[in-house]
C-alpha cells in the first residue's frame, strides 16, 4: 500500500450497515480488517452484530481492533431514554465505539435542548470507557450555521468525535461541511476527532478530507485517534494502491 493509502486504511471505521447484513457477512467484513502490518481504527456493524464482530475480531485478527456500532440511527429521534437504553445494550454487547445520531430534526425545528441533552446522557453512559461519535447529519442541516451549532453542541457535550453522516440520506460527507465541523473542532476543543462518512468510495475522496484537516488541524491530526473515515466501499480502492 502506497503511504496515504496506508493512513486512509489505518484511519477506516470499516463498515457494514445494511438491513440484510449476515453473522456470515460480518465475519467476512472482519477478516478484512487487517492488511499486511496495517490495521484498520475499528470495525461498525449494527448493534444486534456487535457480538458476532467481537467474537470474530478475536478469532481472526486479535483484540486490538475496537468494535463501533449505532444508536439512535439512523432517524435521530428525540427519544432521550431509548437512545441510552440502546447504547447500553450496544455497550454491554461489547461495542467499544458509539455512533449516535443527533436529534438533528429536532435542531432544525430550534429544539437545541433536546440535542444536548441526548449527546450528554449518552455520554454518560459510555462513561470514560467507550469514544463517542455524534453524528450531526450535515447533508439534512440546511446552512452552515446549524452545521457549526450541531458541532458546538455535541463538543460541549461531550462529543470525543463529531461525524458527519450516517450514510442514509441523500447528502452525506462534503468537503464544505467537514470545512465547518473542522474550524469548530480547532476552535471549541482541538483534541476532539472528526469521521467523514458516507460515500467515501476512493482514496482520492480520502485525500481531500487529509489534505483539509491537515490544513485546519495539523498534520498530527490526521491518525485513528482523532481521525476517521467512515466507510462501506472503500477498501478494493485503498488495496489497488498497493
Ligand atoms: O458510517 C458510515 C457510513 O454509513 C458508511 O457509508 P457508505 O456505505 O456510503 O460508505
Amino acid at each position: 500500500m502506497n503511504q496515504q493509502a496506508a493512513l486512509a486504511f489505518r484511519c477506516m471505521d470499516l463498515t457494514s450497515l445494511g438491513n440484510q447484513d449476515t453473522p456470515e457477512m460480518i465475519e467476512a467484513l472482519c477478516a478484512k480488517a487487517r492488511y499486511h502490518e496495517h490495521q484498520v481504527a475499528a470495525i461498525c456493524v449494527f448493534p444486534e452484530h456487535v457480538t458476532t464482530a467481537k467474537r470474530a475480531l478475536n478469532a481472526q485478527v486479535g483484540p486490538t481492533v475496537p468494535v463501533a456500532t449505532v444508536t439512535n440511527f439512523p432517524q435521530g429521534s428525540t427519544d432521550v431514554v431509548r437512545a441510552v437504553e440502546e447504547t447500553q445494550r450496544a455497550l454491554a454487547a461489547g461495542a467499544d465505539e458509539i455512533d449516535v445520531v443527533l436529534p438533528y430534526h429536532a435542531l432544525l425545528a430550534g429544539d437545541k435542548k433536546v440535542c444536548e441533552q441526548l449527546v450528554g446522557s449518552v455520554k454518560d453512559a459510555c462513561g470514560d470507557t467507550a469514544l463517542l461519535k455524534v453524528i450531526i447529519e450535515s447533508g439534512e442541516l440546511q446552512t452552515a450555521a446549524q452545521i457549526r451549532l450541531a458541532s458546538q453542541l455535541s463538543i460541549a457535550n461531550g462529543a470525543d468525535f463529531i461525524k458527519t453522516s450516517t450514510g442514509k440520506v441523500p447528502i452525506n460527507a462534503t468537503l464544505m461541511a467537514a470545512k465547518e465541523m473542522l474550524h469548530v473542532i480547532a476552535t471549541d476543543n482541538p483534541a476532539c476527532g472528526f469521521k467523514a462518512a458516507g460515500r467515501i468510495r476512493t482514496l482520492a475522496d480520502a485525500v481531500e478530507y487529509f489534505a483539509l484537516a491537515e490544513s485546519i488541524l495539523g498534520s498530527e491530526y490526521l491518525c485513528p485517534k482523532f481521525f476517521r473515515l467512515g466507510a462501506s466501499s472503500l477498501l478494493t480502492d485503498l488495496i489497488e494502491h498497493s
